[in-house]
């Protein structure tokens, strides 16, 4: 059985240590947020545990907006009437009697305004299990699509790997450029009318030192829209994201580099390769499947098109030996393939086309099998419904494709960076929210050990059971299901010393940042995928009376624009 055996070393308050429950004469009861029986699931708005998509992706916009706009402003849907206060959640979430005096009431959300929020639409599983045709809005002005332009690039852009240039004023968003190229620009969409143009490099007629020629045959314009920067060597794909990250301090936060903790660097993540190879990161990769061959591929860039392919490069080993690229998959829309890290499990989660039945699936490897439903659930038709992923000293279930970091290193750096930003002390109290299957939970609880307690809060009610079924060993870890926002302000938690949080790519938003930062962590670990929502949200969190104290980039999805931050944050003192 799983202890928790932290090291006293970590800063004891004073506090006895003590095994088992019940609190002696004199000592402080704990867990404060003990482990009540095991809830119903909370979540009203009917999410089911399905799988989180497989690499950010940038959205595609509501209307034409410039692509560095963070998600607020997009969200169609508007906050919901506040809930009321009696729900369960709300005495079981206090302080249990004999905890050490805390606050008694939430301080009031500051006097913030408005602002973005999870949206269904977000929190739900991406739609490329059964896409659906995006509506079209009929464009106003000539098509300007096929037009070339000679044009200098400019700077790298927030999101979909882009670069700026300009063409008699207007400005255009190029793929397959780099900043200082001069390059014959194509453009893809747009017309005479449009505010901005989106455009492919097709021509590189001043090339920039960094450019290399893309390892990847199914990369470059018009092909396989899931890197962004094969062209690119790896030292200059980190720049990249570092100027994007820059970028969006500067502009959505206010911050420069030294102001935010940050050195500046996208921190590499995995050992060095030769020159020339691609790193094989990618443990999860969702292939598409052309209706009339039955042959795999990718989506092409802001398209249903399908690019084929018969080796994706940054596929992991364990994906690329299971031999899904070169089978046919006749009647099936999606085979999302999972080589679990720390284990040979590997599991195929298929999306059949309406009304068809599934093929028989034989692979090169011992592999689970699950299927989507046309309702979006997922049933185990062959093995585990789940597979074993291994990391932070655990071995991990999650189920069905649900949510967990795709680079295998990721779950062990990211937990690092936390723990590191955090330093964990003996006794506190910790939330960790957005958990997934409980990763930061888990870490959090090893570190506060018995004598305090971890609050994880996620809206996947698949996840939570195997957050609950992961973390079952630790009397000092409870696992809640709902939306983050929803259920914080009923959980009758008034204060914390420690909050993780870990949103989709939306980020936390106003509300929830208002609604933290009257917590009163000691420290707040922010695990954020987007620098546009983070830096967005560290504004919010400024104005809640939270710095900036350090920053860490790292390079979790090579290859792309994509990549991962770790925020650390504290009051601001005097506040
Ligand atoms: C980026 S993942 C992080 C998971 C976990 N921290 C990890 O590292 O494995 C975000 C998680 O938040 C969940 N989620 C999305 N929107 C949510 C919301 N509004 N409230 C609670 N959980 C949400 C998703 O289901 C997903 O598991």
């Amino acid at each position: 059985m799983t202890r928790n055996t932290p090291s006293r070393s970590h800063g004891s308050s004073g506090k006895g240590a003590r095994k088992g429950g019940a609190a002696k004469p004199g000592q402080v009861a704990r867990p404060r947020w003990g482990k009540p029986s095991r809830p119903e699931a909370t979540d009203r708005d009917g999410f089911t545990a399905r799988t989180a998509p497989l690499a950010p992706e940038e959205r595609a916009p509501q209307r034409e907006q410039e692509p560095s706009r963070p998600a607020r402003g997009e969200r169609p849907e508007r906050a919901e009437p506040a809930e009321r206060g009696e729900a369960r959640e709300g005495r079981e979430g206090q302080p249990k009697g004999g905890a050490r005096p805390r606050k008694q009431a939430v301080r009031p959300p500051r006097a913030l305004r408005d602002g973005a929020r999870a949206s269904r639409a977000e929190a739900a599983p991406k739609a490329a299990r059964a896409p659906k045709a995006p509506a079209v809005k009929a464009p106003t002005g000539d098509p300007l699509v096929g037009e070339r332009y000679e044009v200098e690039v400019g700077p790298v852009a927030h999101g979909g790997g882009h670069c700026v240039a300009r063409h008699e004023g207007r400005v255009l968003f190029v793929r397959h450029a780099l900043p200082g190229e001069k390059v014959i620009a194509r453009v893809t969409e747009g017309t005479t009318t449009s505010r901005f143009l989106r455009a492919d490099a097709v021509e590189v007629l001043e090339p920039a030192k960094e450019r290399i020629a893309p390892p990847c045959p199914f990369s470059g314009p018009g092909k396989c829209g899931g890197c962004d920067w094969q062209h690119v060597t790896p030292g200059g794909q980190r720049k990249l994201k570092a100027q994007v990250l820059t970028e969006q301090l500067a502009k959505l936060a206010g911050l420069t580099p030294a102001e935010a903790g940050w050195d500046g660097s996208v921190e590499p993540v995995g050992g060095k390769l030769p020159a020339g190879r691609v790193p094989a990161w990618r443990t999860r990769v969702q292939y598409a499947v052309d209706a009339g061959s039955g042959k795999v591929g990718l989506r092409k860039h802001r398209s249903h098109e399908i690019q084929p392919v018969d080796r994706c490069l940054i596929a992991a080993e364990g994906v690329t030996e299971l031999g899904v690229e070169s089978r046919d998959w006749p009647g099936v829309v999606s085979v999302e393939t999972i080589a679990a890290s720390g284990s040979s499990d590997r599991q195929v989660v298929l999306t059949p086309a309406p009304g068809a039945q599934l093929p028989l699936v034989e692979l090169d490897r011992p592999v689970s099998i699950a299927r989507v439903d046309e309702q979006g659930n997922i049933h185990k038709v062959h093995g585990r419904g789940f597979v074993r992923e291994r990391a932070a000293g655990r071995t991990w279930r999650v189920s069905n494709g649900g949510f967990w970091q795709i680079h295998p290193e990721a779950p062990d750096t990211l937990v690092d960076a936390v723990l590191d930003g955090l330093d964990p002390q003996w006794g506190e109290n910790a939330l960790d929210l957005y958990c997934g299957v409980g990763l930061f939970a888990g870490a959090l609880a090893d570190r506060v050990g018995e004598d305090g307690a971890v609050l994880g809060i996620e809206s996947g009610k698949q996840a939570v059971a195997d957050a609950r079924h992961n973390l079952a060993a630790l009397e000092n870890v409870r696992i809640e299901c709902d939306r983050v926002e929803s259920l914080l302000p009923r959980t009758g938690i008034t204060a914390t010393d420690l909050i993780v949080l870990d949103p989709p790519r939306v980020g936390a938003g106003r509300e929830t940042v208002a609604h933290l930062a009257g917590l009163g962590a000691r420290r707040i670990a922010y695990v954020a995928c987007d620098p546009a929502a983070l830096a967005r949200d560290l504004a919010f969190f400024r104005e809640g009376g939270y710095r900036l104290v350090s920053l860490r980039a790292f390079d979790l999805f090579p290859m792309t624009h994509h990549f991962e931050c770790v925020a650390i944050l504290e009051p601001v003192k005097g506040e």
